[in-house]
């Protein structure tokens, strides 16, 4: 099984991943991002010139992941300030695009305070804070993947002293989803870096296949020794002692620690008890949401079925269907979480940027939460 790992090359000369930026041309501002829909095919950016392009961006996934949710948010409340648009009803609309990453919500508050505390020094100086907000979450994250790299791979270390680590992962959480490399897909890079990751299992993570669209595009270009599994092949690797680890992302963790994250995640930490495998959450302070109290909850994003009835890869369909190749027979019903929600009980630990929380580290949610400035404890 260990030949499975035959990807790995070297590092891409290109340079690194931007999924985001802000650029001020002559005829106003914009918010320009990497379109993930047509990854793997075509690196094709996208002009966002006001809130509902930003709002179609957010829908279909073309920017995507929680933590840069946050900041397209952040950035999406500065757009609308800057070209003077109705600041309230766009941070509305953006808060409102998805439901259950809890950044999209704190990215669009966060700008739209900073707006509004400057608002009596007038419209351009509101505008101008919310720009600054948006900016400095943007470098926060960038920073909290860094960190959250350090914390992880000194997490699998303990774990594991002689390196050589085997890792799975599921959906995308790397620098598509980051102003930094990620959340968990920066720790096994990181693992990479250090010469201690031996093989990256990615979940092809049906059905907008962020893992294979995205997930092995991203360890491609970083010459990581990868493979490619779909979704339902993971419990006959964990059957033949190939995964060390698990390591995913979150869109949401409730106060008494229920992780969402993208569904298919539950399932690989059932497997991964059922194994004796750790289950490793890596996600920044600012997805865990203390108001919201338990798993029971959240609010998981049920999207449209055609996303399961039809294969669309590499560029899923934006909205309305009919865009892909038909796999089951007209008038098929489906059911289309995009996540699901694993129970704290399966969680072995979870990386932050401010520390590891778990038993092994002996570190409790309430210190982790109080060590972070991001989170306010109720
Ligand atoms: C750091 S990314 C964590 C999660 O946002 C990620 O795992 C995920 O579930 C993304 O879902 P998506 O529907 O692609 O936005």
């Amino acid at each position: 099984m260990a030949d499975q790992y035959a990807h790995e090359a070297a590092p891409d000369e290109r340079p690194a991943l931007r999924a985001l930026r802000w650029e001020e041309p002559p005829d106003g501002p914009v918010v320009v991002l990497l379109d993930q829909t047509r990854l793997p095919a075509e690196e094709v950016e996208l002009v966002c010139a006001d809130v509902p392009a930003l709002v179609r961006a957010i829908q279909t996934l073309a920017v995507r992941g929680a933590p840069l949710l946050g900041i397209t948010g952040a950035y999406g409340v500065a757009l609308a300030a800057v070209r003077g648009h109705d600041v309230a009803a766009a941070a509305l609309l953006l808060e409102r695009s998805r439901p259950t990453a809890v950044n999209l919500a704190l990215g669009v508050r966060l700008a739209l305070a900073a707006y509004r505390a400057a608002a009596e020094q007038g419209t351009e100086q509101a505008a101008r804070a919310a720009l600054a907000a948006a900016r400095e979450l943007h470098r926060r994250d960038a920073r909290a993947s860094s960190r959250m790299a350090g914390h992880g791979l000194a997490f699998l270390d303990e774990l594991f002293p002689g390196g050589g680590h085997r890792i799975l992962t599921h959906c995308n959480t790397g620098a598509l989803v980051s102003g930094g490399e990620g959340t968990a897909f920066a720790v096994a890079l990181a693992a990479h870096r250090a010469g201690r990751l031996r093989g990256l299992w990615v979940d092809e993570t049906r059905p907008l296949l962020q893992g294979a669209r995205l997930t092995a595009y991203e360890a491609a270009r970083n010459g990581m020794p990868y493979t490619l599994l779909t979704d339902n092949a993971a419990g006959s690797l964990f059957a033949a002692g190939e995964v060390d680890a698990v390591l995913i992302g979150a869109d949401r963790i409730a106060a008494d620690g229920s992780v969402a994250n993208k569904v298919g995640s539950y399932p690989l930490a059932v497997l991964a008890k059922y194994h004796h495998v750790p289950f490793v959450v890596v996600a920044p302070t600012t997805t865990i949401d203390l108001d919201t109290l338990d798993g029971a909850a959240i609010v998981v994003e049920q999207r449209a079925e055609h996303e399961v009835t039809e294969v669309t890869a590499p560029r899923p369909s934006a909205g309305g269907g009919g865009a892909g190749v038909a796999v089951a027979p007209p008038g098929t019903r489906a059911y289309n979480p995009a996540f699901d929600v694993t129970p704290p009980e399966l969680v072995t630990a979870i990386v932050t940027e401010e520390g590891t929380l778990s038993p092994v580290t002996g570190v409790g949610v309430a210190e982790l939460c109080a060590r972070s400035r991001q989170v306010t404890i109720s």
